[in-house]
C-alpha cells in the first residue's frame, strides 16, 4: 500500500477521533510520513521539497494514494519541535503539508506560521472542505468529484459505508470560496475520464460566483487519476486531451513516474 504502513515512531493516541470531527489544539500532530523528494503535482512540479504527511481524513476516496492516512490510519503523534528538526535537517527551501487531510488539525496552524517564521515557501494540500487562516504561500486544492465516492463497487475496505457520508462532505463551496479569496490557490482536480469533465465545470462556475476573485483557467490543474505507472498508462492520455479541449493545466504525477507507488517519495 502506498505511503508509511508501519511508522517507526514511538506510538501515540490513535488518530480516529481526527477522522470523525476536526482536531482542536493538540500537542503536535499525527505524522505518517516525513520526507525529501521532489513535488510531482502541480505548478511547483519538479521543486525538491520537504514533505509532511499528517494522518486523519474526513473524507474517504476510494482511489486514495495515501491508504494508509485515511482508510486505515498508521502515524505517531510528534510534537512541533520534532517535526521542525526534521524538516530544518532537509536544507530545502519548500515545505509541502499534507495527508490525510492537513487542515482537520487545528496544529497544523501553527506549524504553518513556524514553517513562516522560518522563511520556508510553504504548500498546503487539501481536499477544500476545511477553511483555516495560516501563512501559507500555496494552498493546492483539490475538490473530491462523484468519481471520488467509495460505492460499494470500489469500496478498498468494506461495503460503501462511507459513501453516504463522503458524499456529503467532499464539496463545500463557502470553504472553497473562502480559501480562494484568501490565498494563491490551484485548483487541481484528479481526473478519470471526460465523465468527470462536467461536474468539474459545474464547479467553476459556482465558485467564480461565489469567490470574489477570478480563478484563471491557467490555475485549474487537470490530473489523471492513478497511484501506480500502469493506472496512470491508462488515464494520463485523455486527461490529457481533456486539458487541450478545455484549456486548463495539466499536471503529472512525476513521483509516480520516478518512484511508482513507493513510499516516502
Ligand atoms: C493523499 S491527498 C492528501 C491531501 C488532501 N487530502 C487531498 O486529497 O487533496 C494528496 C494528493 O493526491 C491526490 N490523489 C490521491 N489519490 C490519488 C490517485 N489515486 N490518483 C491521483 N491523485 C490522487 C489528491 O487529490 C491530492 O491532490
Ligand atoms: N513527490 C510527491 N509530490 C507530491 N505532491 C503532492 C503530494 C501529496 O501526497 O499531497 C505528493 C507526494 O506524495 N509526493
Ligand atoms: S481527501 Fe485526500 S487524504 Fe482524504 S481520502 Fe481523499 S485523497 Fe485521501
Ligand atoms: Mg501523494
Amino acid at each position: 500500500m502506498p505511503v508509511s504502513d508501519s511508522v517507526d515512531r514511538e506510538a501515540g493516541p490513535d488518530v480516529d477521533t481526527a477522522d470523525d470531527e476536526r482536531v482542536g489544539a493538540a500537542d503536535g500532530l499525527p505524522i505518517n510520513e516525513l520526507f525529501y523528494s521532489l513535488q510531482g503535482e502541480g505548478t511547483l512540479a519538479g521543486l525538491p521539497s520537504v514533505f509532511v504527511r499528517t494522518s486523519g481524513c474526513n473524507l474517504r476516496c476510494w482511489f486514495c494514494d495515501s491508504y494508509h492516512t485515511s482508510w486505515e490510519p498508521t502515524h505517531a503523534w510528534l510534537d512541533l519541535e520534532a517535526i521542525l528538526a526534521e524538516i530544518d535537517a532537509h536544507d530545502a527551501d519548500h515545505v509541502v503539508l499534507t495527508g490525510g487531510e492537513p487542515l482537520l488539525h487545528e496544529e497544523s496552524v501553527a506549524l504553518l506560521e513556524a514553517l513562516d517564521d522560518r522563511g520556508y515557501h510553504t504548500t498546503v494540500e487539501t481536499n477544500g472542505t476545511i477553511y483555516r487562516d495560516a501563512p501559507i504561500d500555496l494552498v493546492s486544492v483539490s475538490p473530491k468529484l462523484a468519481s471520488s465516492t467509495p460505492t460499494p463497487e470500489r469500496d478498498p475496505k468494506g461495503e460503501g459505508e462511507w459513501a453516504k457520508r463522503h458524499e456529503r462532505d467532499r464539496i463545500d463551496v463557502d470553504a472553497l470560496a473562502r480559501l480562494v479569496a484568501e490565498y494563491d490557490v490551484q485548483l487541481k482536480f484528479v481526473v478519470t475520464d471526460a465523465e468527470d469533465m462536467p461536474e468539474i465545470l459545474d464547479l467553476l462556475v459556482e465558485l467564480r460566483a461565489a469567490a470574489d476573485v477570478p480563478v484563471p483557467d491557467d490555475d485549474v490543474l487537470l490530473m489523471p487519476e492513478g497511484a501506480t505507472r500502469e493506472r496512470l498508462a491508462e488515464t494520463r492520455g485523455r486527461v490529457a486531451e481533456l486539458a487541450m479541449e478545455h484549456g486548463f493545466r495539466y499536471t503529472p504525477r512525476l513521483h509516480v513516474d520516478l518512484w511508482n507507488d513507493a513510499p516516502e517519495t
